[in-house]
């Protein structure tokens, strides 16, 4: 599903921020990515996503070797990859439904379907009867999963959930948790870089941890394992 071949990434000043990295991720897994600020998580995700060319190595994703995938193609594979953010990225303007809606217009959906499955995401997520607030008009918790139901909505293989509960109190992280469980559990491959030590220590997933750009753990049940 992800597969990372001796991938190295190196930033023009020279930063190296993966260093021979060797990875395969299985289809419907569930995986943390771990380890200390600087470590390599977010160009991690980045490389998965080609949001950074890798300097060496090769990234397949959904069978697609992406490393020389042309840029006019980055597109198809942003469809395969629905992506979750700390800080929501919810359209300020528009409804939870039209949040929703949107991401569904912009791959060509006709409105029949949008007008069914927009209702059957949000039970899913927890939000049935908030269709019409705008996501100033709701917590924390409850932006999240509107985020989660975006980035679901078009099916994609794989989620990337890039500190998903780093902007929210500990129980409502769990309530997100248990979204991204029931997704997983449906068959979407899950990828989590967190800081957040308690959900890695209890969900009891595989953990790689990554420490100056190079795998430093890879457990199947692993822990967190940092003071920080
Ligand atoms: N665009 C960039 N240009 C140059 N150096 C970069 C760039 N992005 C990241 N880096 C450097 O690459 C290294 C890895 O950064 P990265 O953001 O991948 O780490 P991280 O593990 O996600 O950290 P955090 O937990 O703080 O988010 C760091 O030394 C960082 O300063």
């Amino acid at each position: 599903m992800i597969e990372f071949q001796n991938v190295s990434k190196k930033y023009d000043n020279g930063v190296q921020a993966l260093d021979r990295v060797n990875v395969k991720i299985d289809k419907g897994e569930f995986v943390f990515i771990v380890g200390p600020s600087g470590a390599g998580k977010s160009t991690f995700i980045k490389a998965v996503l080609k949001e950074v060319n890798v300097t060496t190595g090769n990234v397949v994703v959904d069978d697609m070797d992406i490393t020389k995938l042309h840029r006019r193609r980055v597109p198809y594979l942003r469809r395969k990859v629905g992506v979750v953010f700390q800080d929501f990225r919810l359209l300020p303007n528009k409804t939870v439904y039209e949040n929703i809606a949107f991401a569904m217009e912009i791959t060509g959906t006709p409105h029949r379907n949008i007008r069914k499955q927009v209702p059957m995401i949000l039970a899913l997520v927890g939000l049935t009867g908030k269709g019409n607030f705008y996501p100033n008009q709701l917590s924390g918790g409850e932006q999240q999963r509107v985020s989660i139901a975006r980035s679901i909505i078009n099916n994609p293989p794989i989620l990337i959930a890039d500190e998903p509960t780093g902007n929210l109190d500990p129980d409502t992280s769990w309530e997100i948790m248990k979204v991204l469980r029931t997704i997983n559990r449906r068959g979407t491959t899950i990828l989590m870089a967190t800081h957040d030590r308690e959900i890695v220590d209890i969900m009891k997933k595989r953990v790689i941890a990554l420490e100056n750009g190079q795998i430093a753990r890879d457990d199947k049940v692993g822990v967190y394992g940092y003071d920080d």
